[in-house]
């Protein structure tokens, strides 16, 4: 890990050196009277769905809820469903303007889950989708109660993991999204809420 270097106005943010990927995790990025405003404030504004997948031929739901939403044109599919994207609220463009200088690129879309309580969860995966492009810079925002997010490298092995706080903020960039899956695992210890928002930038002539 590398020494760390004080971001912005978290003086507890850590630039994390992984192999073949970087992570940035700033603890406070959002003061707590502004993270508990954004967490009420998303609960109830946001068009929250129960989206699934089919697995043999049945309708398999997913364990949380979810909502996209985006700049028009910036649809995205993963999990064999494409999902167009709703237009962005007040918060979200809130959210994305204090971000965007951070991580350093525009992004036109944000993936939002929400964990009902520790038995909702995202299985392994990577943020890979081709119209993610190459080494994409994702911005993970995260409200309500803190959950573990465990990384793990797909040749290596290696192990690496975070407890996501409230009010946080977590860039993934570099390698990382090609070469190390992550997950939120279920838990008996949560019963309450947990948002999390994936700032993402979606491009649109992959062929
Ligand atoms: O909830 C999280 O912290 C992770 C979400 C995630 O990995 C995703 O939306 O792709
Ligand atoms: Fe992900």
């Amino acid at each position: 890990m590398e020494p760390q270097i004080p971001l912005f106005n978290d003086p507890d943010s850590q630039h994390i050196s992984l192999k073949d990927g970087e992570l940035v995790y700033c603890p406070q990025f959002f003061k707590l009277p502004e993270a508990n405003h954004y967490m009420h404030q998303l609960l109830h504004t946001i068009n929250w769905q129960q989206e699934g997948m089919m697995m043999y031929g049945k309708q398999v739901l997913f364990p949380r809820l979810m909502a996209w939403y985006g700049d028009a044109g910036s649809s995205y599919s993963f999990s064999g469903s494409t999902y167009a994207p709703l237009p962005w609220t007040d918060e979200l463009l809130q959210i994305r303007a204090q971000i965007i200088p951070l991580a350093g690129v525009d992004f036109n879309s944000v993936l939002l889950n929400r964990y009902r309580n520790g038995k909702d969860s995202m299985g392994w995966h990577a943020d890979d989708e081709p119209e993610l492009g190459v080494n994409p810079v994702i911005a993970s925002v995260n409200l309500g109660a803190p959950r573990r997010f465990m990384l793990r490298h797909v040749k290596e092995g290696d192990k690496f993991e975070l407890s996501l706080e409230h009010g946080s903020l977590l860039i993934m960039k570099g390698a990382l999204q090609h070469h190390w899956q992550h997950q939120v695992p279920k838990t008996t210890k949560v019963s309450a809420e947990r948002i999390n928002l994936t700032f993402r930038v979606i491009h649109h002539c992959v062929t």
